[in-house]
């Protein structure tokens, strides 16, 4: 079978989900399928529209099926859809179920493999039962935290099984070519394709990708491993990143006191101190390493703990910034070296150096507790705290949310409005 191009959308909305499948098709997108969330928020009807819109093209309905594979594959079929996928951690009776349906209506079953723990065995009893096709599927939760399609897995797949093998999961421009390589003969792509700014372009790169064997350099949808998180950082704000967070991990009162468009991305070196003893603060510059940030637990003291000698320190020793739960003095001066400063105070009054406290436990600042080692994000907006063990998941989470707003950004320069591309009414919350 010629590689298939297969482009998951998986948004909540119709419209944007119609509008962007046009996109793709008019790129070189083979099928199209109606993601999972896609079908959970506007119903079969989707597949339905799906259908209606592209006739010509295969209707993959991201069903999911764990139970009555029989009748949610009806429900598929009759709306439209030409394959259906079941778990490949359903019961056999249910995949049983769903091919006999899917022979009374004339579709067709694939097999999602996520979180089948013997993914080999499973295609293999899978094929047996009569599907058509298999997916190794990376869910994207699982990308988050840095997993990616596991190549030995899919050549043990196409070697034991006849039917064709999908896969899925974070696959981009760059990574495509190297599952086919690997003997996959359906290329599923959702983020890669679907949160570009110009969709066609991406479809048509991701196609060039296929034809050619050959990566097509792309950064939308790449997923960052644990020694990539400065770069990862770097690409997501601290609302994208608080977003990522369920909208927590900001420390509050706490201001940014530089030009407009610093940024700040280091790891925690604590310090905690007493209301205007600038001892520990000054000692830890000493202690820190090249990319440290200096958060300094003040408990909100109004007396200066920070000045311009500690900050001209700072850069001698590579220190990324410093935030402090207290006050900072001659901002003038460090606003003008461009050494990214937060506070909750900026005052002309410090103190003497008595060495009250201690450097590297665990503090508090801005109403959280920050771990030495931990991510500490500076922008204008303000600071965010990411606890070093999430990290690598946050900073993938992070990068997803700014990816799916520079979406929405182009939707909204054509000349719409954010409420109408998100269609905010319809989808506000029942109470
Ligand atoms: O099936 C998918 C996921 O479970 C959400 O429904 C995705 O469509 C699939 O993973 C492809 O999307 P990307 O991983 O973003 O390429």
């Amino acid at each position: 079978m010629e590689p298939v191009l297969q482009v998951a959308l998986d948004f909540m909305h119709k419209k944007r989900a119609l509008e962007i499948a046009a996109e793709a098709v008019k790129g070189g997108a083979d099928w199209i399928e109606a993601g999972t969330p896609l079908i959970k928020s506007e119903g079969s009807d989707v597949i339905r529209e799906l259908k209606k819109n592209f006739p010509g093209h295969t209707i993959i309905a991201d069903m999911k099926t764990m139970d009555v594979g029989a009748t949610e594959v009806e429900i598929a079929s009759k709306a439209g859809a030409d394959i259906v996928s079941i778990l490949g951690l359903a019961d056999d009776s249910t995949i049983e179920e769903a091919v006999t349906s899917a022979m009374q209506y004339g579709s067709k079953i694939m097999i999602d493999l996520i979180g089948v723990s013997d993914r080999v065995e499973r295609s293999k009893t899978a094929e047996k039962l009569g599907v058509s096709y298999i997916c190794l599927h990376i869910g994207i939760d699982q990308q988050m935290k840095g997993e990616s399609s596991p190549i030995d897995i899919l050549k043990q797949i196409v070697s034991e099984v006849s039917i064709p093998v999908a896969v899925a999961g974070g696959i981009t421009q760059i990574t495509a070519p190297e599952l086919l390589d690997a003997g996959a003969s359906i290329i599923i792509a959702g983020g890669s394709i679907i949160k570009a700014k110009d969709v066609c372009s991406a479809t048509e790169n991701m196609k060039t990708a296929m034809a050619t064997h050959k990566a097509v350099a792309s950064n939308v949808a790449k997923k960052y491993g644990s020694d990539e998180l400065y770069e990862a950082f770097s690409l997501a704000s601290t609302a994208n990143i608080s977003d990522a967070m369920h909208r927590t991990g900001v420390l509050s009162g706490i201001i940014p006191r530089n030009k407009p468009g610093t940024k700040m991305i280091g790891r925690a070196l604590t310090v905690q101190t007493v209301n205007g003893d600038w001892a520990k603060p000054v000692e830890a510059i000493d202690q820190a390493e090249k990319g440290d940030v200096l958060v300094i637990d003040v408990g909100g003291g109004d007396i200066a703990v920070f000045g311009a000698l500690a900050a001209w320190s700072c850069i001698s020793k590579g220190i990324k910034g410093v935030v402090i739960d207290g006050a900072i003095r001659d901002m003038d001066e460090i606003y003008e070296m461009g050494f990214p400063a937060f506070s909750r105070y900026s005052v002309p009054n410090a103190s003497e150096p008595k060495g009250y406290g201690g450097i590297g436990h665990n503090i508090l600042c801005g109403g959280l507790t920050i771990k030495p080692g931990d991510w500490i994000i500076g922008d204008d907006c303000g600071v965010v705290v990411v606890p070093q063990e999430k990290a690598t998941e946050i900073a993938n989470r992070s990068v997803d949310v700014a990816e799916r707003e520079n979406r929405i950004r182009e939707e909204i320069k054509k000349g719409s409005t954010l409420s109408k591309v998100l269609e905010l009414e319809k989808w506000e919350q029942v109470h």
